[in-house]
């Protein structure tokens, strides 16, 4: 496996006034992996994704490092980040409702040459790994379900060529089964090349697809390891999963 992270932040602090929302040492995320971001609400979860990217709600002081395949990214605005392969599919999902399934894919293509590490996705190719997006190519994105939109939002991502994907809560809103189905789609896209950093309240459901769990409280980290160490975790197992330990 190489060595270097695909995507790496180092020292990254967020803070909205005197309140510090955000403060990392540091977060790796290695070629092909898919590492989980977990925690309770207000735990820092979307401060962590819309900071990766340089976007923010309101004006918060961000400080630190965004690293993509070793290149500081920090003082890219959000647009270039994109261009160079960092791409967040956030909560709302950026699907366009007036605009066809057909046409949301047709409207993200890009013919430039994606850059080492990337693929980009043909539609052909969207379609093989959500046929329900097929069958419903010509309904509007105000049509879908939430489900079918999640899948249109990664499906728009699959086209621009991710180096990195970032995914912010996918499975809010969705019924259980669902869940899973984007989540597992989630994995084997990671399983044939794509680097994730998945952000969910879901912790039940993340544990299931990710190779490494990081659990945040307050902005720090708690606690991090594997899926299956953090499945053990009393921290996590007594607050998330239920157990009595
Ligand atoms: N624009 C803002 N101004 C001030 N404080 C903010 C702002 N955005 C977030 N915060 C605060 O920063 C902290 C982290 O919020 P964040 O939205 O990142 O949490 P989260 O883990 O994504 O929560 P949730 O699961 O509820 O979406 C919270 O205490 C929140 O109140």
């Amino acid at each position: 496996m190489n060595t270097r992270p695909v995507l790496e932040t180092t020292d990254l602090k967020v803070a909205y006034g005197g309140n510090l929302a955000l403060d990392l040492p540091r977060i790796a995320v290695r070629e092909r992996e898919l590492v989980g971001v977990v925690g309770a609400n207000g735990a820092g979860k979307s401060t962590l994704v819309n900071s990766l990217l340089g976007w923010s709600r309101g004006s918060p002081k961000v400080s630190g490092k965004v690293l993509l395949d070793g290149r500081d990214i920090s003082a890219l605005p959000p647009h270039e980040r994109v261009k160079a392969g960092l791409l967040l599919i956030p909560e709302g999902k950026l699907v366009f409702t007036q605009m066809s399934t057909e046409e949301n894919l047709a409207s993200t293509a890009d013919d430039a040459p994606a850059g080492q590490g990337r693929r980009r996705y043909s539609t052909d190719e969207v379609y093989a790994l959500f046929p329900r997006l097929y069958e419903r190519r010509h309904h509007l994105g105000s049509q879908l379900s939430g489900g079918e939109r999640q899948m249109l939002g990664i499906a728009r991502a699959l086209r621009l060529g991710p180096r990195a994907l970032l995914l912010d809560e996918p499975s809010i809103g969705l019924a259980p089964r669902l869940v899973s189905t984007v989540l597992e789609t989630v994995r084997s896209l990671v399983d044939s090349g794509l680097t994730v950093l998945l952000v969910e309240q879901n912790v039940h459901a993340a544990i299931e697809v990710v190779d490494r769990l990081i659990l945040l409280e307050r902005g720090r980290i708690l606690a991090e390891g594997t899926a299956s160490e953090m499945r053990d975790d009393p921290r996590i197992a007594e607050a998330y999963l239920g157990a009595h330990v």
